[in-house]
């Protein structure tokens, strides 16, 4: 017997579902033929390049389908069904919650993330969810950069009910996360999640910055920081795939958290991503609420994006 959908189940495909509407869009019209053929075959490939999945993994769904398909009778939802089965292939190793393992603790985790990626509210949902797993939270608000970063952050752990360290805009955030360390070492803190000023604008800034961050955080850990997440809007289509390189070497990033999946057609990026860099996805964000962020199943959201869910 099937198990009644969750709710999250129905945000996932709710999410999704854009991504998989431009997808039915782009497949249109080419299922005229009797069998699979070559010309057919040139049309999905193109339309799943259209749908942002990125060309290696629209090449392989194609060889999939010729593999299996080639001269014989195939429909749009058989296409998907494939799409499906691959997408999942793809997302399956990079599937992977963050690790709360660190030892002594407070595990340190970097957050970055260019203007508007949604890093703020991403924040607070990881801050959420980890207390749910009943690990216990501290903020930094190191993106001293600009005092409305620093006041939502304030307005958003007062919400969840987690500590913050804060100071003031043009502040220094190695500092902070010094002071972060300090009392989470102190009061036992678990998590110790580090918002940064995560400018693309200026790499070199951005590397100074971090470096220092680094610098201290070593002298009081020298695994810390455990974890440099990347916040990224997937409704940047290809340009979030430069983000991923940029910060990857100016960075150091160690995983991902892609958010914005609920307001885009162009969800194809979570695929492309891990198909290009390989990086774990620690969560996926499907909305605005400090619940709509969690770790993801690869099957469910790749039937999901597949349009294959209902
Ligand atoms: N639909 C949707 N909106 C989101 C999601 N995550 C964040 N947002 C919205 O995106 C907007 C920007 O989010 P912030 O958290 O302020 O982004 P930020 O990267 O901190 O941006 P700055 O504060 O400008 O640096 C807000 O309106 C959020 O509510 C998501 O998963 N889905």
């Amino acid at each position: 017997m099937t198990q009644p959908p969750t709710p999250w189940h129905q945000k996932i495909v709710g999410g999704f579902r854009r991504t998989s509407d431009k997808l039915g869009e782009n497949l249109t019209g080419l299922f005229t033929k009797a069998t699979l053929d070559r010309e057919t075959l040139d049309g999905i490939e193109e339309a799943l390049i259209a749908s942002d999945l990125g060309p290696a993994t629209a090449a392989r769904i194609r060889n999939r389908l010729a593999d299996e398909r080639y001269e014989k009778g195939i429909d749009e939802q058989g296409v998907r069904a494939v799409m499906a089965n691959e997408i999942a292939r793809i997302l399956a190793p990079v599937a992977k919650p963050l690790e709360i393992e660190a030892f002594p603790r407070p595990q340190v985790i970097l957050v970055i993330g260019v203007n508007g990626s949604g890093k703020t509210t991403t924040i607070a949902k990881l801050a959420h969810l980890l207390q749910e797993q009943d690990y216990s939270v501290m903020l930094v608000a190191g993106d001293t950069f600009r005092a409305a970063a620093i006041g939502q952050l304030k307005v958003w752990a007062e919400r969840i009910g987690v500590p913050i360290i804060s100071g003031k805009e043009g502040g220094d955030a190695a500092g902070l996360v010094y002071e972060g360390v300090k009392q989470g070492t102190a009061t036992g803190i678990d998590v110790l999640i580090v918002d940064t000023a995560g400018r693309l604008q200026n790499k070199a800034g951005l590397m100074d910055e971090l470096s220092k961050i680094r610098r201290v955080l070593g002298r009081l850990n020298p695994a810390a920081p455990h974890d440099v997440v990347l916040v990224l809007d997937a409704t940047t289509g290809q340009n979030g795939l430069n983000q991923i390189e940029v910060f990857r070497e100016t960075a150091g990033v160690t995983g991902l958290v892609m958010t914005k999946l609920d307001g885009t057609a162009r969800g194809g990026l979570l695929v492309a991503a891990a198909e290009k860099f390989g990086l774990p996805v620690h969560a996926i964000g499907i909305g605005e609420g400090v619940d709509d962020l969690r770790p993801f199943d690869a099957e469910e959201v790749a039937r999901a994006i597949a349009g294959v869910s209902e």
